[in-house]
């Protein structure tokens, strides 16, 4: 057990789904895990391990934001020996061609979180997706003709900005979406050499100004679990 995972030793997978949302992680387990078991509701952050195809997954509530991401994986990474991390997130838009439930796949993730800086005084360190873990869900999702974007996303430490046009800087550059979560999931992966990859569904448009529902957000986001589930 760990200060906020209840999991005993062994209970958790090497490979884990992390969702910001815990009512999502409960979903994935019900709708894609054989034999899903609870083995954490602390906060109310569950988390479940079972089968899919013949492999052993868990999928774990993470919250939002980096400081609670990192509370997550660094237990699961610590204490239960994790070995993969992969984010499945809602994600807005910032490019005009990219449109509501599209995939993206995070190569990258600029931030404007200051984690990294005590770290790295005077230097940026560059948040980065597993190669593997990229090259497997890419080659799957072409193989099932799932369409995606990849790229560069933002993780923002703010859900809500003062200037709605401050995104346009990041759009300027080609970042294709913002989120909560990334930076600190793949810094954090980095730090312990094990392996972490962001896959994002687009639930609304910071261009067009549309959204999708709460209700969508916690149990329609079939492709990104799809994708996740064959990662690894
Ligand atoms: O849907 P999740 O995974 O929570 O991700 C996004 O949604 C939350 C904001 O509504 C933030 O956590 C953001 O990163
Ligand atoms: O962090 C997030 C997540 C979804 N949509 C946004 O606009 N921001």
């Amino acid at each position: 057990m760990s200060l906020h995972i209840e999991a005993k030793k062994g209970d958790i997978a090497e490979s884990v789904l992390l969702p910001g949302d815990p009512l999502r992680a409960k979903w994935i387990a019900e709708n894609y895990l054989e034999n899903p078991k609870c083995y954490n509701n602390i906060r109310g952050m569950l988390g479940y391990t079972g089968n899919y195809k013949g492999k052993r997954v868990s999928v774990q509530g993470t919250g939002m934001g980096i400081p609670s991401i990192l509370i997550y994986c660094t237990e699961l990474i610590k204490e239960y020996g994790v070995k993969n991390l992969i984010r499945v997130g809602s994600a807005g838009s910032y490019q005009p061609d990219i449109n509501l439930m599209d995939i993206i796949l995070a190569m990258s993730a600029s931030t404007n979180s200051a984690i990294n800086q005590s770290v790295f005084p005077n230097s940026i360190f560059a948040p980065t997706a597993n190669f593997d873990l990229l090259m497997k869900t890419t080659d799957y999702a072409k193989a099932k003709k799932i369409p995606f974007r990849a790229g560069n996303i933002l993780t923002s430490d703010k859900f809500y900005e003062d200037d709605p046009d401050s995104f346009r800087t990041w759009a300027d550059h080609g970042v294709l979406c913002v989120e909560m979560e990334t930076a600190g999931l793949y810094s954090v992966a980095a730090k312990y050499g094990v392996k972490a990859l962001a896959i994002l569904t687009i639930s609304d448009s910071l261009v067009t100004k549309e959204k999708i529902t709460a209700e969508i957000r916690e149990t329609k986001l079939a492709q990104m679990t799809e994708l996740a589930l064959n990662s690894f």
